[in-house]
Parts: C-alpha cells; structure tokens; sequence
C-alpha cells in the first residue's frame, strides 16, 4: 500500500495544483525520459478504490478513471481498480451508507477515487441512513484529517468567473479544511427538548489541541512551499472553540518564521474572497467553514464543476474527491462538468502515490481540452464549443493521448 501520509505529500509539494497555462509547462524533455523508462521498467501497479456514489457520481469517475488508466499507462502505471457501493447506491443495496466492505477495500487501497453521495430520495432518512453520514464515516474511518482544496482562476477560464476579470485573474489559493472533527462530528449532538418542553436539534463545535496543531502544520508546511503567507478563518470573537484554535495557530507560528500567519473571522473571509480574493495564498480553517469558503472559492474560478479536493492522513490511503455534491438536479443529463474529478485524478497521482508526472499529464490535457475550446454546460461562454460530461472525457483522453512534447 502507498503510503499517502502528509508528511510525504507535503514533502513533496512544491507549488500545491498550481495550475498554469499550457505554454509555461516544463520542458517535456523529462517526460519524454519517463516514457521510455516506461518502456523498459516492469510497469507499477496501485490498487484504486472507485466510490462513484451517487447523481453525477457515476458519470463523472466513469471518464475519470479512463483518464486516470491513460495517463498512468504513459508513466508505466497499471491500476487495479475496485469499484464499491456508497452512499445512497450502497443504502439501496445492502441498507447503510458505508458497507463495512466498502470501508475495508478502501483501507486496503493505495488511494480512494470518490465521486459524489447524496440526493432526494434519500433526504428524509434518519440521520445515521443518509449517503452524507457515510461519507462522514469513510472519512473517520480513513483518518483523512486533512482536506486540501486549491482554487486557481484558469486564464481559460476567467469569462466564467461571476467576478469582473480584474478581480477574479491570477487567484490561485488554498483551503486547507481540517475534516474529521469540529461541528460535523462534535458531541453531544442530536434533537430533544429544552427546558420549556420545546422540541429542539443541537451540535457540537470543538477541538482538541492535537485536532487543530496537525491541520495548522499542515498548513504552515503548504504556506512555505507555496506564496509563504497563511490565514486562519475562525469567529473567535464569539466562539470558545474558535478562541482556542487561534491560540494554537498563534503559537505554532514561531516554528514557521518564513511563513506570514494572519487571523481573519469567517463572515469577514466570506466578504473578502469576492472583494479581493487575490490578497490570499494559504487558508487553514474548521470542518464547516472550510467547506462553506472553498464552495464560495470555486464561483471565482468559474464553477464548483472545477474543484477538486484531496484529503490526507498521518498514514494510509487518500481520498480524492471533486468538491461539490451529487448534483441532482442535473444528474443523468450528460451535464456534469467531470474535470473537477479529472483534476482529484491528478492530486491523486501527485499527493496519493507520488507520480508527479502522470498528474502532470493530466492537468497539462485539463488545459489543453479548455484551450482547444470545450466547455461544459457551467463554464460556457460564447465562442466555445459546448459538449456533455462524457465528450469531455473523450477531449481530455485525447488531449492526454496527444500530449507532443514541447521540447522538440
Ligand atoms: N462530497 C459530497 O459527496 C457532497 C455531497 N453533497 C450532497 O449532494 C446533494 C446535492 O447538494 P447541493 O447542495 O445541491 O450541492 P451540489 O454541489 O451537488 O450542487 C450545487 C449546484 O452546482 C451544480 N453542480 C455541482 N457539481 C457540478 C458539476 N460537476 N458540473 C456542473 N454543475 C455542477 C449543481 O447542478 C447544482 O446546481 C445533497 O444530497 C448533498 O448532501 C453535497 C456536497 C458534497
Ligand atoms: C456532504 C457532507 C458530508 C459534507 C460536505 O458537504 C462536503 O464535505 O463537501
């Protein structure tokens, strides 16, 4: 099993998904030398867990993974692929969100590829027979604390943004959201009655000195390979959990002094990402706020349909998984734009098992498929040639197959 540790990502980060145009990649010289190392090597083989789940899920991995195969066949990769039940395709199936099966492929994996859970059929459930509690659980259960979410304006892509083109060219940043603690799993929580008899639903913010310190290293870490600047999103003006997470950001700023640490409240952070979203690098910040920031980041960069996501441990398999949700309202339509899961592909390969070439093979065909023109439903402007989920697949796989190298 590949050890898909932030120690070893975040080691081997240099510049996180920082996305460029085609013309300024490196040389291909190099990728042509891992081509035909390629050829003489016995191939490498990783075993990926696909967790298509549910609405656009299945679409959206389903041309991923052939991108995926691509590009690694490239770079003498071979994958196993294991395709498992979650969420609400997994209730239907065998009557919970997260099969013990599906839990215990995914462990045994060296990275998890996961699309989307979630939809109405599902919405009125008790709470632990929703897709989004197995979610919750595979990622408890893989201890994947560390959920990095950049978000970079593609110069493709800068009419999608809803920002004016001044505001939103040139934003490249990173939400590094810790994910296996705060208010989505805080305790006590559930519903009962006040003291007036009222019937009420509670929750639980906290965190632990450890929860916060190994999501704030992280952080640092990502900040000095990146811009060397990190912002911690909290409401320690109101909340005691928030209070103490400043305090031990604060404190662990000493060990980072080439990193420029600042604090911001969440309804503040909220305003300035469409006020002035290039003043940030690095974000660190909660489970809900995270999620919250990184859905408002994605619209800079032209659509949620972009973002992908990759969520780490101290040790064992990733996830990898784009940032939006099931998309009911448009699944089964051919509609989904699919490049936010093509591009989890390439943190996959990159932070998952260290194969930085064959993530750079796929980012590179990301670019090319947009520079040729193809856009899905949610990134169309005028001008571009408007295409489905599945034709975008087939255009990146081209763009991958195609991929000349620009040295000679
Ligand atoms: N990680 C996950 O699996 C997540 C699951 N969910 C679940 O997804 C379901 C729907 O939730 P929503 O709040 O509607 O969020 P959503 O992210 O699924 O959709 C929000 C809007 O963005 C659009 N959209 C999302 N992904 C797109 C893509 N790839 N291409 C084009 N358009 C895209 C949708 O059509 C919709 O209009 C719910 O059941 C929710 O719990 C929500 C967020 C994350
Ligand atoms: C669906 C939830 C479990 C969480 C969520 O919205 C997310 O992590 O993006």
């Amino acid at each position: 099993m590949a050890a898909a540790s932030i120690q070893l990502n975040v080691r081997s980060i240099k510049a996180p998904f920082n996305l460029k145009p085609i013309s300024k990649h490196s040389p291909k010289l190099t990728r042509i030398s891992c081509a035909a190392a390629a050829a003489t090597k016995p191939p490498k083989r990783y075993s990926i867990t696909l967790l298509p789940g549910d609405g656009i899920g299945p679409e959206i991995v389903s041309v991923t993974k052939e991108v995926l195969k691509l590009a690694g066949s490239l770079e003498g990769i071979e994958f196993n692929f294991q395709e498992m039940p979650m969420g609400g395709a997994a209730l239907d199936l065998t009557g919970v969100p997260l099969p013990e099966e599906t839990l215990s492929a995914a462990r045994k994996a060296d990275a998890v590829l996961l699309g989307a859970i979630g939809g109405y059929k599902w919405d009125k459930n008790e709470k632990h027979l929703k897709p989004e509690t197995g979610l919750l659980q595979l990622r408890e259960g893989l201890k994947v604390f560390a959920n990095l979410r950049p978000a970079t304006v593609l110069p493709q892509l800068v009419d999608s943004s809803t920002l004016k083109k001044e505001v939103a060219e040139g934003v490249d940043l990173m939400v590094v959201r810790e994910l296996t603690g705060g208010i989505y799993f805080g305790k006590p929580r559930g519903f009962g009655t006040n003291e007036k008899g009222e019937e009420i639903g509670f929750n639980t913010e906290v965190y632990a000195a450890h929860e916060i310190d190994r999501i704030a290293r992280v952080a640092f870490e990502i900040a000095r390979k990146r811009g060397g600047k990190l912002c911690s999103v909290d409401k320690a003006n109101v909340l005691e959990a928030s209070m103490f997470w400043r305090k031990r950001v604060t404190a662990l700023a000493s060990e980072y002094p080439d990193v420029e640490l600042s604090h911001m409240y969440v309804d503040n952070a909220a305003m300035q990402l469409v006020r002035y979203p290039k003043q940030f690098d690095t974000i660190v910040t909660n489970n809900i706020f995270g999620d919250i920031l990184s859905d408002e980041a994605s619209m800079i960069t032209g659509s949620i349909g972009m973002l992908p996501s990759a969520s780490l441990g101290e040790s064992g398999p990733g996830v990898f998984e784009p940032i939006h949700g099931s998309a009911p309202d448009i699944a089964g339509q051919d509609k989904a734009n699919p490049l936010a899961t093509i591009l989890s592909a390439a943190m996959l390969l990159k932070y998952g098992l260290g194969e930085s070439d064959a993530a750079k093979r796929i980012e590179d065909a990301v670019l090319d498929t947009l520079n040729r023109g193809f856009r899905t439903g949610d990134i169309y402007s005028a001008g571009n040639k408007l295409v489905g989920c599945k034709e975008m697949g087939e255009e990146v796989l081209k763009s991958v197959d195609s991929a000349v190298p620009a040295a000679i």
